[in-house]
């Protein structure tokens, strides 16, 4: 059940509405290459603007860590939301500040505002008060969407909700409600396959997994802390160093906990990062020197389908190379396939995981498509995410 207070529960005619949304969409040369979570926060932003709220947009976008980036604004985002809600989306270039507070003035029933990357601010990653306190200033009610970003206690997730009331938006409700069945009794044999490249964020997770999984299985960037911690050169490939202990703790760990935890047993190597880079199939043992591992090996990816097609349950999240460069993609088309054949119960996690889906035209298979990697699997470990703490009780 889900305890929180929802827009639902709220009257929102005429109020300013301060909704943080999870607008952080892959972009590649200033296009957006997926639009998955912006059509997920649709039905709240439609609802909201229907029910006669001043809707006030806020987003990350990317990790630009409190500077201002241009190839991080939220101008082309702006631009393809009011193209899907088919209304105008006024886009601003601040996200506090006196032109934001005019224009907010300004605004009448049904009207949307996006304001500008609250990462440009310091204070947002830092879950400033006075930063959280200027969010707040801007409206009467404050609901959170960004299920995607629930697990951050930043001032726009979670502070600014200690000011004016606080609620849920209808994705954040939805994938809890999703999530909590699939995961509360689960199916088994139960697998979770983690990848991509947030390594740093991502290993922590394994620990509650071994508690929880039947199989769980490893590829993407993640994958060659794991192979050095097995003693393995991995040349040029993503390796978090002060991680390797870790892992090390976590393969004995699966061991003891009879959980299989499955690592890569080859690679596709590129001599550069770059899809024009020259490439080949090494076993994990033999990554030369000076190449880096882009991609599980065609052994590593069959092995991993076949677990797939023969699980239950399966929770994806993380890429299992680098996808978006065709020569990289076959290891996460190959996992993308499986999970739309097999019979189990199918979850992909993640802004990157959502594209791949998409990319590979099996989007339509999956059972849920949640818009959260990190926050998904920290659900999954059972931990509570503080962009949900904060907001009122029912
Ligand atoms: N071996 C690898 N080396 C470097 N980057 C990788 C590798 N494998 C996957 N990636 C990258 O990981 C990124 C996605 O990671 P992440 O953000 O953790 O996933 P998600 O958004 O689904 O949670 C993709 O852009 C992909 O290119
Ligand atoms: O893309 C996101 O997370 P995800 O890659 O775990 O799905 C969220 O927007 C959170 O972004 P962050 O991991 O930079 O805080």
């Amino acid at each position: 059940m889900f305890s929180k207070k929802t827009m639902n529960d709220i009257d929102v005619q005429g109020k300013r509405v301060f909704v943080r949304v999870d607008f952080n969409v892959p972009m590649e040369n200033g296009s957006i290459t997926d639009e998955t979570r912006i059509r997920a926060a649709i039905p709240t932003i439609e609802q909201l603007v229907n029910r006669g709220a001043k809707v006030i947009l806020a987003s990350h976008l990317g990790r630009p860590k409190g500077e201002v980036k241009k190839e991080m604004r939220l101008t082309a985002v702006g631009v393809r939301l009011s193209e899907l809600i088919g209304k105008p989306v006024t886009k601003l270039d601040e996200s506090i500040g006196t032109k934001v507070e005019e224009t907010v003035a300004n605004m009448k029933e049904g009207d949307i505002v996006l304001l500008e990357n609250v990462r440009f601010h310091k204070g947002e990653e830092k879950n400033d008060e006075e930063l959280a306190k200027s969010f707040a200033a801007l409206a009467d009610i404050y609901i959170n969407d960004a299920f995607g970003a629930a697990h951050r206690a930043h001032a726009s997730t979670e502070g600014i909700a200690k000011y004016i009331p606080a609620v849920s938006g209808l994705l954040i409700e939805k994938e809890l409600v999703v999530l909590g069945k699939a995961l509360s009794n689960p199916d088994r044999p139960f697998t979770a396959i983690i990848g991509g490249s947030k390594v740093k964020d991502k290993i922590g997770v394994i620990e509650n997994l071994l508690d929880k999984v039947d199989h769980l299985l490893i590829g993407g960037g993640l994958s060659y802390t794991f192979s050095k911690a097995m003693g393995y050169s991995i040349g040029k490939s993503l390796l978090e160093e002060d991680k390797i202990e870790l892992a090390q703790h976590f393969i004995q760990k699966a061991k003891e906990k009879g959980v299989q935890l499955h690592l890569p047993v080859d690679a596709i190597v590129g001599s550069e990062f770059s899809k024009d880079a020259e490439r080949k199939t090494v076993d994990i043992d033999s990554i030369p020197e000076t190449w880096m591992g882009l991609d599980i090996g065609p052994k590593t990816a069959s092995e991993y389908a076949e677990i797939i097609k023969n699980s239950k349950l399966i929770i994806w999240n993380g890429p299992m190379g680098v996808f978006e460069m065709e020569p990289f993609a076959n290891g996460t088309k190959t996992v993308a396939l499986a999970m739309a054949e097999t019979e189990g119960y199918t979850v992909i996690g993640g802004g990157d995981s959502a594209a791949a889906v998409e990319k590979f035209g099996v989007a339509e298979k999956m059972d849920h498509i949640s818009t959260g990697g990190g926050a998904s699997l920290e659900l999954m470990e059972g931990k509570q995410l503080p962009g949900i703490v904060a907001l009122n009780d029912k």
